[in-house]
């Protein structure tokens, strides 16, 4: 008994100082780990917000872009949380009554007031950017296009946004920023792959955007912009024919049509039993098609449909021109365009119309998707209202003519293949964003994708802190170890004693 009180007594680990050292090893294990804890409890997000209207030709549209506040290194993706289509047609078309411009966008403003929440008004920047409709009305009245930017632009100003302007986008920028767009939410250019080419068809233009091998530049330099993103340069091709939208190309359509001044049209690209009378003071009311104005022409004319696809093929082909090409290749009209390369995306109304007419699923051979169109077209139009009780008539009198000439614009325009056709995919959205420039173009704006690849930090924050805790321990246990001398003898001794 003795004995062991003795043992006790003399037991090392009972001296303060190991006490004293084992009790602040203890709170230092218990404080790092609070902070481990602490750290890496889940906060609440905090979003930033960017606004940008889509001034067309046919409509404006606003959308609203939604990305997590804290990631100011750019690395945090950029989302659409809110679309609204704005009530009425483009600006372009207020051209004689500019206020009415403004007051067309107050609706959708007023929605995207509620929609961003107010402690962020003030810092979110809110761009409108026009393309087709005002690039033409700019060619003729350039004042009237001033003068709808000045009533846009005071409109726009009486909202609590940061507002960054309002101007009338190049075809080249379109073409560019839409590329961009489809690119950036595919995360293919985060990743460096392979980029998908962009074909955007509007109203009053269509864009053709994609990197190929075979062009560096060199050859019509016009069609080039550089790009260096994450890291990565791209040359991207880019064309914006003009005119060539699906409004504008019905027009020059029509007035090939009309060019003896007739006062009847039987159009193969309208269905059988369409009949309608129409102004030719309104169908050469645009510079697509102004100067070709039949002399003596009567007021209006009948237009009436027959639904025979082969013949609207051949009416549709006389909008191009395929004779001229000073280059290696060309699309058409002369202008030059490198072989095309990798997957692409069709957006806008390549996808309305595609949509509409069941043929967005290009894995389907096109003599058979051109089989189901031959069937649509030769539908009476009666049956096709009956059919369609939702659908607007103005867009349900165009869809044969519409898909007759995407088919035409892709194959004979662009030079697909019966094989590359299925390299196409008609989108309307990607991960919940609408393919269009208007993403890339506020990505550029706000500087928001980075020339290189930015620095990630070698471990995530939580890693981090997991890793300091454990090597905190075992530096601990290391000295405890250390602190052997001190350990009390083992039992051994007291066998001896
Ligand atoms: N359900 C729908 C909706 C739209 N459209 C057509 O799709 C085109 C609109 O495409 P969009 O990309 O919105 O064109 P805009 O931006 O108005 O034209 P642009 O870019 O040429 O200025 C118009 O021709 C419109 O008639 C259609 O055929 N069916």
């Amino acid at each position: 008994m003795s004995a062991q009180r003795e043992m006790k007594e003399k037991n090392p680990w009972h001296t303060p100082v190991t006490i004293i050292i084992t009790v602040i090893g203890v709170i230092a294990i218990v404080a790092l780990v609070t902070v481990a804890v602490v750290q890496n409890r889940p906060l609440p997000q905090k979003y930033k917000y960017g606004i940008v209207l889509d001034a067309g030709s046919s409509h404006t549209a606003l959308y609203i872009y939604e990305w997590p506040a804290e990631k100011d290194n750019n690395t945090g993706r950029v989302e659409q949380k809110h679309s609204c289509k704005v009530d009425g047609p483009g600006i372009s078309s207020y051209a004689s009554a500019p206020l009415k411009a403004g007051q067309s966008l107050r609706e959708c403003m007023q929605k995207a007031e509620k929609w961003v929440p107010s402690k962020r008004h003030h810092e979110t920047p809110l761009y409108l950017g026009a393309t087709a409709g005002m690039r033409l009305l700019n060619m003729v009245d350039s004042v009237a296009s001033e003068d709808v930017f000045q009533a846009v632009k005071e409109a726009l100003q009486k909202f609590p946004f940061s507002y960054q302007g309002a101007r009338i986008l190049s075809g080249q920028e379109e073409g560019a920023f839409g590329w961009v767009t489809v690119n950036y939410l595919d995360e293919r250019l985060k990743q460096g792959l392979e980029t998908t080419g962009a074909l955007d068809l509007g109203g009053a233009s269509t864009q053709i955007s994609f990197v190929s091998d075979n062009y560096d530049g060199s050859e019509s330099p016009n069609n080039s912009v550089n790009f260096r993103l994450y890291g990565n340069d791209y040359n991207l091709y880019t064309h914006s024919f003009l005119c060539y939208g699906k409004d504008q190309a019905h027009r020059l359509k029509l007035a090939h049509q009309t060019q003896s001044g007739p006062n009847a049209v039987a159009d193969p690209c309208s269905h059988p039993g369409y009949n309608a009378t129409k102004k030719y003071s309104v169908l050469y009311d645009s510079p697509c098609v102004s100067d070709r104005k039949p002399q003596g022409a009567p007021a209006t004319f009948h237009h009436t449909g027959t639904g025979n696809l082969q013949q609207c093929q051949e009416v549709v082909r006389n909008v191009f021109n395929f004779t001229d090409c000073k280059y290696s290749h060309c699309s058409f009209n002369g202008v030059f365009q490198p072989i095309l390369q990798g997957g692409f995306g069709a957006f806008s109304a390549y996808y309305f119309v595609m949509d509409f007419l069941n043929l967005t699923d290009t894995t389907v051979p096109l003599e058979a998707v051109k089989e189901q169109l031959k069937a649509y077209c030769a539908t009476p139009w009666d049956q096709i209202v009956q059919q369609h009780p939702k659908a607007k008539l103005k867009y349900l009198a165009e869809y044969c003519f519409s898909g007759t000439y995407i088919l035409s614009l892709l194959t004979e325009g662009y030079n697909f293949t019966s094989v590359t056709y299925s390299d196409i995919k008609f989108i309307e959205k990607i991960k919940g964003s609408d393919a269009g420039w208007t993403l890339g173009y506020m990505l550029n704006l706000t500087n928001m994708i980075p020339a290189e690849a930015p620095d990630f930090p070698p471990l995530p924050h939580a890693g981090y802190v997991s890793i300091v805790t454990i090597i905190a321990v075992l530096i601990f246990i290391l000295f405890l170890f250390s602190l052997r001398p001190l350990w009390p003898r083992c039992s051994k001794q007291q066998q001896i004693v």
